[in-house]
């Protein structure tokens, strides 16, 4: 774009114009993950790959999501009003729910996605909005990561906003996790920034600009769905940042919230009551530092 000082971008993916800078490329499919997390309990290697569907090492890591919901399920009371998280460990908890609702189990759902809902109403598990139910007894969700004081990074799923909006209606959070999960410092999980599709290049660069302010840099690249950019389900974009660790995480977050255009971001900070964390020496509960 000759005299404007824009560069030329391709033309945009959200379907309105928007553009498509080149750093904001689609990340790869994370097919697998590279042992980087936490070199202990486990009798890993540093650096061993395993798949994300968990062959490699340890127990298969689905056995390990079940065992952690199974441990939170034993906090669920007759009568609770539950915030029901997203992803694949909070499905596991909410197959084990569903088995509970049927035997006589009597509790009232909010879900923090339209795939958590769907799989609730497929178990007759009752769910309400947050609207109809605004303050909740205990949120149960997994995470992308945990550090030692029990802060998160979740987002993995694209469900950030509403699973933050939900933990903070909770009185209580119980984060349920394999082991791997579990970090010194959080950061080797790329960051998921909800933003709005509205000026999605001024706020990358905002971002770019806060981030750097605290020391970050990295890749930030658009997630995709397919061909397109993912769409979360408040009619969000997502920008993952990889900024590698994140020494100030309530810097990083308070940063990030001054940003026009970003709506949430997957930092979940003072948020979780405890953590669950289920590996191949049986279950822990990871209380804050
Ligand atoms: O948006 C998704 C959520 O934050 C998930 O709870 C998080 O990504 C962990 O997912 P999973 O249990 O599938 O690893």
């Amino acid at each position: 774009m000759a005299g404007s000082g824009r560069p030329d971008w391709p033309s945009g993916p959200a379907g309105n114009g928007a553009p498509t800078p080149d750093v904001m490329r689609p990340r790869p499919a994370p097919v697998k993950r590279r042992f980087i997390r936490h070199p202990r309990p486990f009798a890993l290697e540093q650096g061993q790959e395993f798949d994300a569907d968990g062959e490699t090492g340890m127990a298969n890591v689905a056995a390990l999501k079940d065992r952690a919901a199974q441990a939170a399920l034993a906090h669920v009371e007759d009568g609770m009003r539950l915030g029901i998280g997203t992803g694949s460990t909070a499905e596991a908890f909410i197959r084990a729910l569903g088995e509970k609702v049927a035997g006589g189990l009597r509790v009232t759902g909010v879900a923090t996605s339209e795939r958590t809902a769907a799989l609730c109403a497929s178990l007759s598990i009752p769910i309400v909005t947050l609207e109809d139910m605004p303050a909740l007894d205990l949120t149960i969700d997994g995470a992308d990561e945990i550090d030692p004081a029990l802060r998160l990074i979740k987002g993995g799923g694209g469900a950030l906003l509403r699973e933050k909006i939900v933990a903070a209606a909770s009185e209580r959070m119980i984060v349920i996790a394999d082991a791997t999960k579990q970090v010194e410092t959080l950061g080797a999980f790329p960051l998921p920034i909800e933003i709005n599709g509205f000026g999605m290049m001024s706020t990358y660069l905002a971002i770019r600009k806060a981030a750097a302010g605290l020391g970050l840099s990295g890749d930030i690249v658009l997630r995709k769905a397919g061909e397109g950019p993912a769409i979360t389900d408040s009619g969000h974009l997502i920008l993952d940042a990889s900024f590698g660790r994140i020494p100030d995480s309530e810097a990083l977050s308070a940063a990030l919230h001054a940003v026009p255009g970003v709506v949430e971001h997957g930092l979940f900070l003072g948020l979780a009551t405890f953590a669950v964390i289920a590996s191949d020496e049986g279950v822990t509960v990871l209380q804050r530092a």
